[in-house]
C-alpha cells in the first residue's frame, strides 16, 4: 500500500475570486504501515494535500498514485480507480464527529460498507470489528449517536471510516477540541491501530507533542511545497527549521537540551513521551540529590566524573515507539545536537464520490 504524489499542484478558483494556488509542486510518497505527521503553518497546504490521497480533490497539475494505480490517467476504468482509492486511503476531517446523521451508532458506522453494496452479515461484521477497534462498547450500537460524549462521537466518526477497511487512515487535525483526556486516548487509539491493525497513519496537525507521540516521520509544509521530510527525531529537535514553519520544539526536547547543556548526559534528540521518560528516569541518578532527601543521606550522586557522555537512557533498553529503526540508529550514543459540504466530503472519505 503506498501513496505517491508527483509534481502535484493545486489552484483554488471559481468565479468572481482571484485563483489560490494551494500547493505548488509537491513530491511524497508514504508507504505500507508507515506514522507520518504533516505539519505547517495555517495555509500551507495541508489539508489540500491529504484531500488528494484519495482522489477527494482533483490535481490542478501533477500525477497522484494509490498502489500504484494512477488516479486521474484517462480511461474507462477511472471511476473504478478513484472509489479503490477511497476504500483503500479513509479520510477523517476535522471535527468529524459533525457530520453524524444516523439515528443509531450502528447505522452511522455501517453507512459505508452498505453504501459498498456488501450484504447484512458482511456489514455486521464490518460494524462490530471497527467498533472494536475504536474501543466503543457493542451495547453503544443501539444509542443515538447524538447522546454519546464528544469523544465517543469521534470514535464512532472514526468508526464510519475504518469499517471500509482501509489499509490507510488519514486524519486531519483529530484531537481539535477534545481535552487533555480525549486527547490522550485518541493518540493511544492511533497507536494501537498501528499496532495491532497494521493501518498506516497520517496525521495533519499543528501539535507537537502530539506528533512526537505518534509519528515516525514529520513533513513540514510551507506556501504549499515541501519545506523538510525526515525522522520525528530530527525534524522535531531542528529549531531553526520549526521556526521558519511557524513551530515550536516539543517542551520535552527544550527541557533535554537545557539538561544536555548543563552537562547532564541525555540525549536531547529523543522525541518521543515514553523515550523522553526514560532519558529523564536515567538522567534523574546524574543529578545532585535534594539536602534532607534518602538519596542526599545516601552520599554523591552517582556518575560524578564517570558519568557517560551519551544519553543517560541508552542502557535503560526502553524504546518507545516512534524511537525504533531510524530514530534508535541516527540517534543513539550521541547526546549531542543533535471545505466544501460537509456531508459530501464525509462520504466521499468514506469511499462514496462526491457529486
Ligand atoms: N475551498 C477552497 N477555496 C478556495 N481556497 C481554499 C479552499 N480551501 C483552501 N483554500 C486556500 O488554500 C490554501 C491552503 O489551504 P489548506 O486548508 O490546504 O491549508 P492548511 O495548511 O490545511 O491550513 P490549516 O492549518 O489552517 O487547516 C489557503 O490559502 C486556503 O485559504
Amino acid at each position: 500500500m503506498a501513496v505517491r504524489v508527483e509534481g502535484l499542484h493545486h489552484v483554488y478558483g471559481s468565479a468572481g475570486f482571484a485563483p489560490r494556488a494551494a500547493l505548488r509542486g509537491v513530491d511524497l510518497a508514504i508507504g505500507d504501515g508507515e506514522r507520518v505527521a504533516i505539519m505547517g503553518p495555517t495555509g500551507s497546504g495541508k489539508s489540500t494535500l491529504v484531500q488528494h490521497f484519495n482522489g477527494l480533490l482533483r490535481p490542478t497539475r501533477g500525477r497522484v498514485e494509490v498502489d500504484g494505480m494512477d488516479l486521474w490517467a484517462p480511461g474507462r476504468d477511472r471511476d473504478h480507480r478513484l472509489a479503490e482509492a477511497r476504500r483503500r486511503v479513509g479520510l477523517v476531517f476535522q471535527f468529524p464527529e459533525q457530520q453524524l446523521f444516523a439515528d443509531t451508532v450502528w447505522d452511522d458506522v455501517a453507512f459505508a460498507p452498505r453504501n459498498l453494496g456488501l450484504d447484512e452479515d458482511e456489514v455486521a461484521a464490518r460494524v462490530e470489528r471497527a467498533m472494536a477497534l475504536v474501543g466503543l462498547d457493542p451495547d453503544l450500537g443501539r444509542r443515538s449517536p447524538f447522546s454519546l460524549s464528544g469523544g465517543q462521537m469521534r470514535r464512532v466518526a472514526i468508526a464510519g471510516v475504518l469499517a471500509m477497511m482501509p489499509r490507510m487512515l488519514v486524519l486531519d487535525e483529530p484531537t481539535a477540541g477534545l481535552d487533555p483526556r480525549g486527547r490522550e486516548s485518541l493518540v493511544e487509539l492511533l497507536l494501537r491501530l498501528h499496532r495491532e491493525a497494521g493501518i498506516a497513519v497520517v496525521l495533519v496537525s499543528h501539535d507537537v507533542d502530539e506528533v512526537a507521540a505518534v509519528a515516525e516521520r514529520v513533513v513540514l509544509m510551507r506556501d504549499g511545497r515541501i519545506a523538510a521530510d525526515g525522522p520525528a527525531a530530527d525534524v522535531l529537535t531542528d529549531a531553526a527549521l520549526l521556526a521558519r514553519c511557524r513551530l515550536n520544539p516539543p517542551a520535552t526536547g527544550r527541557l533535554l537540551g537545557a539538561l544536555a547543556a548543563r552537562g547532564v548526559p541525555v540525549n536531547p534528540r529523543r522525541v518521543q513521551p515514553d523515550a523522553v521518560e526514560a532519558e529523564l528516569v536515567a538522567a534523574a541518578a546524574y543529578l545532585p540529590a535534594a539536602p534532607g532527601s534518602a538519596a542526599g543521606r545516601a552520599g554523591a550522586p552517582p556518575g560524578g566524573d564517570q558519568a557517560p557522555r551519551h544519553g543517560a537512557a541508552e542502557d535503560v533498553r526502553h524504546r518507545g515507539p516512534a524511537e525504533d529503526g531510524r530514530d534508535a540508529g541516527g540517534a543513539a550514543g550521541h547526546g549531542g545536537t543533535g471545505s466544501g459540504d460537509g456531508r459530501g466530503r464525509r462520504q466521499a472519505g468514506r469511499g462514496e464520490a462526491r457529486s
